[in-house]
This record gives C-alpha cells, sequence and structure tokens, in this order.
C-alpha cells in the first residue's frame, strides 16, 4: 500500500493514513462442479468495494474472468501466485490512476473450484 502511495502525489502519508489499522478479512469462494455451469455465476459480475484485494485461484481451476474493452477475459490460474486487485475506493483516491476491474467467476462442469480473497478496508472512523 505504501508503495502505491507514492504514486498518488506529494504526499503519500495521505493514502496511507487511511488503511493504518484498517479492517482485514478473508472470503473463501467454493463452488462446487455443475452440469449447468454456463448457465449460472461461481460469483456474479461485480467491482470490489475498498482498498486492495489479494486473491489466489486455491486449486487453479479456471474460472476468474475480468472486463478488459467489454469483454470478458479469462485470468488463468498461475500455481501460487496471488492477484492484486485494486477496488472502487482506490480508483476514486487515486483519481482514476489506478483502475477497479469489474469482475466475475463461471463455474466449471467437471471440476469443483476454490478461490480465497484476502481484502483490507479503511479504518473505521478515519473520515472523522
Ligand atoms: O473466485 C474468484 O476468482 C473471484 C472472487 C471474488 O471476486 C471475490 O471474492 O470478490
Ligand atoms: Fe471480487
Amino acid at each position: 500500500m505504501k508503495q502505491i502511495a507514492q504514486n498518488f502525489g506529494p504526499d503519500p502519508k495521505i493514502l496511507s493514513r487511511f488503511f493504518e489499522y484498517g479492517i482485514q478479512g478473508i472470503r473463501m469462494n467454493y463452488s462446487p462442479p455443475c452440469a449447468e455451469a454456463s448457465k449460472v455465476y461461481g460469483v456474479a459480475p461485480h467491482s470490489d468495494a475498498i482498498g486492495l484485494m489479494l486473491l489466489l485461484q486455491v486449486n487453479e481451476v479456471e474460472g476468474l474472468q475480468i472486463k478488459r474493452n467489454k469483454k470478458w477475459v479469462l485470468v488463468k490460474p498461475i500455481p501460487a501466485t496471488f492477484i492484486i486487485n485494486i477496488r472502487d475506493m482506490m480508483e476514486i483516491m487515486s483519481n482514476g490512476e489506478y483502475k477497479s476491474i469489474e469482475h466475475k467467476a463461471v463455474d466449471n462442469p467437471e471440476k469443483e473450484r476454490l478461490s480465497i480473497t484476502a481484502f483490507h478496508n479503511i479504518k473505521i472512523g478515519c473520515w472523522n
């Protein structure tokens, strides 16, 4: 976060201050094999809200897609590799310099899929 803050402008402390002692969380997404995979979502299209998101496609089953130039593009899993996702608030705070990407996860007809996301938010009350 500090490295990103350095690209933000004259005072990187402004961004860092929001995230110091912020709330951290983890989400696990599990999709069993789904015969009707093309008709349902594993994770519906969305962008993530605040801060940064680290995403691990745990069992390396394809599913994550990002929207690029109005088309969905597959993000191939790379073993033991985190995807760093910029979230909406980072886009706003950087005046659009960093982009929050719309993404989704599709199910697989034959394999189960597991992803873990770790995110951190601003600290409660930092706007006071
Ligand atoms: O399962 C995935 O690859 C995406 C998960 C996701 O976007 C989320 O948890 O916010
Ligand atoms: Fe997400």
